[in-house]
């Protein structure tokens, strides 16, 4: 178990696109000894999260299981990069063949999970990393316990603004940001591990201690 965190020279591995939908695992359950686990990034919406799990999942070759949603991309955003962006009638047709193992409907559209890629992830990998909302993180709870480790970044919500304007994202989205910060900063609480993401290189170093210590 672990062992991609004690050799983590793995290259870089990314979630393949799902072809022939397969059952998932029962959750939490490992095949054989390894102990499988699902890494979640959570915390406050343009924290850097998604960038995080990113390098998170190339340092450690720890699979990221990329959401499908049926919001638009916004301007930069890649199907196949930032999420699957799927139709509203292809996430339905997700939902009726039960291949999500979790899902939400927001204000924007729906997200979800793939069953068979976190499955695939986890039998291949032993671990894998999702990055979703509060709602998420008590489905993965509910679905793995323990063996689902929450990490919960948060940033100032005038680095949000800065951040934001850099990128030059829509100003609706930085709005919504900004008044949903404090809905979403009161779960910090309800982590595992606790951080604000001011230094990537720095977060990533203190993840990965903070990951190796629960062995
Ligand atoms: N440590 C950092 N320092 C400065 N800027 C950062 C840092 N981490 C991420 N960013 C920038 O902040 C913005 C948000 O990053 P990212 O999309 O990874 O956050 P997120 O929490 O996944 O956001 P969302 O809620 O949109 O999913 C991006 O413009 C990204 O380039
Ligand atoms: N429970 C889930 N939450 C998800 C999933 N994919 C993304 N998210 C979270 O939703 C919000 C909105 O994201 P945005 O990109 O539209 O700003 C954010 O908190 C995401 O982390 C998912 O599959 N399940």
């Amino acid at each position: 178990m672990w062992k991609w965190l004690k050799s983590s020279k793995t290259s870089p591995v990314s979630p393949e696109p799902v072809n022939t939908p397969e059952p998932a695992n029962t959750p939490g359950e490992a095949g054989g000894e390894a102990k499988q686990q699902v890494i979640i990034i959570t915390g406050t919406s343009g924290s850097g999260r998604k960038d995080i799990a990113k390098r998170l999942s190339s340092g450690l070759g720890v699979p990221y299981v990329l959401p499908y949603t049926t919001r638009a991309p916004r301007p930069g955003e890649q199907d196949g990069e930032h999420y699957h962006f799927i139709t509203d009638a292809e996430f339905r047709a997700l939902q009726e063949k039960d291949e999500l193992c979790e899902s939400v409907r927001l204000e924007r559209g729906s997200y979800g999970i793939s069953k068979h890629e976190l499955d695939r992830a986890l039998q291949q990998h032993q671990a894998a990393i999702v990055v979703v909302n509060h709602e998420g993180v008590q489905t993965f709870r509910k679905l793995y316990g323990e063996n689902a480790v929450r990490i919960f970044l948060y940033v100032t919500k005038e680095d949000i603004r800065l951040r934001l304007e850099r990128e030059g994202a829509p100003s609706e989205v930085l709005e919504e940001y900004l008044r949903n910060y404090s809905d979403q900063v009161i779960y910090k609480r309800e982590s595992d591990f606790l951080l604000q993401n001011i230094e990537t290189a720095a977060t990533l170093e203190k993840i990965k201690l903070f990951l190796q210590e629960r062995i």
